[in-house]
């Protein structure tokens, strides 16, 4: 008896020993913690808008770009940052260069100096990176993949497959697209990583990734053509390349278990969307268990996303284990299973909850982004003709009519002109977000532990401080200077935590415009309504609506 007298009082003191816990870290999130970084920005003259209780200055966001984008533009012009960052433009105007705002409880500090990113980029990021907010936002959809990993986890993973990389692989598509050199930006490093991630390193043969492309990209011409013949002209070229990065990257993952792979794709893009909303609703901590119609749907479909993803893997473990195949196979799957056999000399290894949140990873990052920087271009050069008809002729000059070769692609000048400015334009990442998991100095600023920097990506190529009166003109001219303007350009990010597939996004781009300028001319539809709007990424609201003509074989 007074054994479970003892038990039980036990018990009592450490539930209230937890809720006094729970109860001075919410205090702590809520109001210590706030103000102690208010103070500390305030000392240093970074200020900004006052928040408002938990939801900080959401509120005043979302009623501001909802008030930005509840019209289209009224012509197609490149000035979108009042219309996309409405907010950065109202607080950098009242509160200076660098100001201070609240997304709920997590402070964000917008920083617009590229010698101070030059900095975090390089130097931090290893004690910065993704918030707990952002890994809310994203995590159902791509769970803990190296997107949104953090610290040494991170590190792990984009370091393992390093050693197999060769340098003379890089040759190959190292395109001049190196604009961020002198930011430090680990360009090698990171063509390095997907080669081995994706497979291409050693077991795949270069052709063979641009060999996906080109054959994606064939079936894609081919039902244009189709299309066209049965007397169709216009059309919506978003929906087109969608599907067609989703596809080549589908095969890229999954190879001969494409089909199943598309099928899983789709659904990752349902739950995408959905997850898309949760920066609408408030997100606190325990928020995820609250037995709400959104929480239900998330579930159920990010159930279905990991049953089919098992289901792959298992039958690719099942092949091998019964003897039916040698390998796991030479996609990233394939690798990614090697992978988890292997043991590592540095302790770390993948298990199958990592490969499926890699596979989701690469899928989300690499689909997406690279469709929205064809239909950007495509717009763009449906809406300057001589541009179309400049790139037109160097195409047919480098690659003979012919599909292009990897080692042609270098020798595309002007599509690689025109491709920069398309991402400088409309730059598939509006913001780069940085948490800081330590104190950091930045320059002459002090970051305290707990503060996320922002990156307006957006606002920075569109300056016209940074890049002259036309910043907000369709110029690709500039981008002829290799190295003018290469410390304000980062649409793939900067420093060890860049984007590692931006050389296979380059590629991709390279090799589908090149095809789709030599099989048609393209025009803007009257229909066309220009209303860019971000969702996560930059998007054209309506879509691209162009005219195709085919061209003479
Ligand atoms: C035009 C196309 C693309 C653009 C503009 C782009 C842009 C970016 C940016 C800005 C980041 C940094 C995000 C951040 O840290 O907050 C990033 C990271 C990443 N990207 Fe891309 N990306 C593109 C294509 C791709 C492709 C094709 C793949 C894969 C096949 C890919 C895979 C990744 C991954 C895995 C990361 C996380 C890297 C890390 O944190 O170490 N991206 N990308």
């Amino acid at each position: 008896m007074a054994a479970l007298v003892v038990f039980l009082l036990t018990l009592f003191i450490l539930f209230i020993a937890l809720l006094v816990k729970l109860f001075l870290d919410t205090i702590d999130c809520y109001m210590v913690n706030p103000r102690r970084i208010r103070k500390i920005m305030a000392q240093q003259g970074v200020c900004g808008p006052k928040p408002a209780g938990v939801t900080g200055n959401m509120k005043e966001m979302c009623s501001l770009t909802s008030k930005s984008t509840a019209k289209d533009m009224d012509s197609i012009h490149h000035d979108i940052v009042g219309r996309l960052l409405p907010h950065y433009v109202t607080w950098s105007k009242s509160y200076g260069k660098r100001f201070i705002y609240w997304h709920g409880i997590e402070p964000r500090m917008c920083l617009t100096e590229t010698e101070l990113i030059k900095e975090l980029m390089t130097k931090h990021h290893l004690v910065t990176g993704k918030s707990w907010l952002q890994q809310q936002g994203s995590k159902h959809f791509i769970g803990r993949g190296l997107l949104m990993a953090n610290g040494q986890d991170w590190y792990h993973q984009r370091h393992i497959a390093a050693p197999a990389f060769m340098g003379d692989k890089l040759k190959v598509i190292n395109n001049n697209n190196n604009m961020n050199s002198d930011m430090g930006f680990d360009f090698v490093f990171g063509v390095l990583i997907i080669f081995k991630m994706v497979g291409f390193s050693g077991i795949m043969e270069k052709q063979s990734y641009s060999g996906h492309m080109v054959e994606c990209t064939k079936q894609m011409l081919k039902s244009l053509e189709n299309a066209v013949e049965s007397g169709k002209t216009e059309f919506e070229i978003g929906e087109y390349m969608a599907r067609l990065t989703a596809d080549i990257i589908a095969k890229t993952e999954f190879a001969s278990s494409y089909e199943k792979g598309k099928q899983i794709f789709h659904l990752l893009t349902s739950l995408q969307h959905l997850c898309a909303e949760a920066s609408r609703h408030l997100c606190f901590p325990g928020s995820r268990f609250l037995p709400t119609k959104y929480n239900r749907d998330i579930k159920s479909l990010k159930m279905e996303v990991d049953r089919l993803l098992l289901e792959i893997i298992q039958s690719r473990r099942d092949c091998v284990e019964i003897g039916r195949s040698s390998s796991y196979g030479n996609d990233l799957l394939g690798m990614l299973l090697n992978e988890m056999e292997k043991k590592r000399s540095d302790g770390f290894s993948i298990n199958q909850q990592m490969v499926m949140d890699e596979l989701k990873t690469f899928f989300f990052a690499g689909h997406e982004t690279t469709s929205l920087l064809l239909t950007w271009t495509v717009m763009l050069l449906a809406s300057n003709p001589t541009w179309q008809d400049k790139v037109r002729a160097e195409i047919k000059h480098v690659c003979n009519g012919g599909v292009p070769s990897v080692d042609q692609l270098p020798k595309l000048t002007l599509l690689n002109m025109v491709i920069n400015e398309s991402l400088r334009l409309y730059p598939p990442a509006t913001v780069l977000p940085r948490m800081a998991f330590e104190d950091i100095k930045l320059g002459d600023l002090f970051i305290p532990k707990g503060i996320s920097i922002w990156i307006p990506v957006l606002a920075i190529h569109h300056s016209e401080e940074l890049w002259g009166k036309d910043a907000n003109e369709f110029n690709p001219e500039r981008f002829s200077r290799p190295y003018a303007s290469s410390r304000h350009f980062m649409p793939f990010a900067a420093g060890p935590r860049n984007c590692i597939g931006q050389s296979f996004a380059i590629m991709e781009a390279k090799i589908i415009l090149a095809m789709l300028i030599s099989k048609f001319s393209f025009n803007i539809s009257e229909s066309y309504r220009h209303a860019p709007i971000v969702v996560m990424t930059i998007k054209p609201k309506y879509g691209v609506q162009v005219y195709l003509k085919p061209l003479d074989p």
